[in-house]
């Protein structure tokens, strides 16, 4: 089972290095929180928090498409090199993957969370295991709801962990299926549960032919700020992804959306137990698995 401070004698000052690794590289590159927390995100749902998401390598978790557009590994690598001097074949990967999303979101101005360690790295990694484990953008309610049930998360975790949306950014093709060209590299809107003028935005900042590496803000009010704004935006109808707008238009989990966009310290408390629930699935404890010398790689 994981503990609360389980390096306390084998390595006491890991959460500590996570936090300052976490903490120079987020100064350096703002975007880097963003990237922490949704790596924990993909890392869970797929095999389990075990971090089997940093594996390189042909035809593994990373080399799926769904994952290329994933971020932060160079900040677990520098963790991890860290850890490796003071602690040897101690601190392990999926660890690292956990601690560094809460500090990003801490940092990011969101709730502190304790959270108990001793997760074990898995062995294995593959491509064909992402895209049955990950949500698509054009996930109904009901598509989301069995897929975070198969996980042990609920309807209400679903609401509360979508709230991380309230950081990072996008790239066009997450959500330009909600317009449609209709002449030479002009859009039209075609998903009219979107906002006129915040889809006439979207839309010029990804016009037809825009570059693949042109990012948005997931949150275009405080997009480096976690906060309630995300729940802020859906009752604006300033969902980005399809599968955020729905959520606004479900009568399951609307009113949870209403409650956090007025109510900032719920969603936190909620965040709290979500993210114990996220940051829990199908953990590797015991003498499962390894403990990783390298994020990248196993040890073979
Ligand atoms: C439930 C359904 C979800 C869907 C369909 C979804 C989909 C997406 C997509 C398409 C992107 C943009 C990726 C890109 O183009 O670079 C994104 C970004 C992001 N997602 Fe989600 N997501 C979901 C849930 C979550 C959850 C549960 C978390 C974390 C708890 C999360 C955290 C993030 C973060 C932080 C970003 C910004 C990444 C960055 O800045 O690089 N998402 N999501
Ligand atoms: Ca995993
Ligand atoms: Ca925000």
């Amino acid at each position: 089972n994981l503990s609360f401070n389980f390096y306390a004698a084998s390595c006491p000052p890991a959460e500590f290095m996570v936090r300052n690794t976490v903490r120079s590289a987020s100064s350096v590159d703002p975007t880097v929180p963003g990237k922490l927390l949704r790596l924990l995100f993909h890392d869970c749902f797929v095999e389990g928090c075990d971090a089997s998401v940093l594996l390189q390598g042909n035809g593994t978790e990373r080399d799926d498409p769904a994952n290329t557009s994933l971020g932060g590994f160079s900040v677990m690598d520098s963790a991890k090199r860290v850890l490796e001097i003071f602690c040897p074949g101690t601190v392990s990967c999926a660890d690292i993957v956990a601690l560094a999303a809460r500090d990003a979101v801490e940092m990011a101005g969101g709730p502190a969370i304790q959270i108990p360690t001793g997760r074990r790295d898995g062995i294995v990694s593959a491509a064909s295991n992402v895209r049955p484990n990950i949500a698509d953008t054009i996930f109904s309610v009901d598509d989301m709801k069995k897929l975070f049930s198969s996980k042990g998360l609920s309807l209400d975790d679903l609401v509360t962990l979508s709230g991380a949306h309230t950081i990072g950014a996008a790239h066009c093709s997450a959500f330009n299926d909600r317009f449609q060209e209709i002449s030479n590299g002009s859009l039209t809107l075609i998903d009219t549960s979107l906002n006129r003028t915040y889809a006439g935005e979207l839309m010029k900042q990804c016009p037809a032919r825009a570059s693949p590496s042109v990012t948005v803000n997931n949150d275009p009010e405080t997009s480096f700020m976690f906060d309630n704004q995300y729940y802020r935006n859906l009752l604006a109808h300033k969902g980005l992804f399809q599968s955020d707008s729905v959520l606004l238009d479900d009568n399951r989990t609307r009113k949870q959306v209403v409650d956090f966009a007025n109510n900032q310290v719920g969603f936190f408390e909620s965040w709290g137990q979500s993210f114990l629930k996220l940051t829990s699935i199908d953990v590797k404890t015991g003498d499962e698995g390894e403990i990783r010398r390298s994020c990248s790689t196993t040890n073979e």
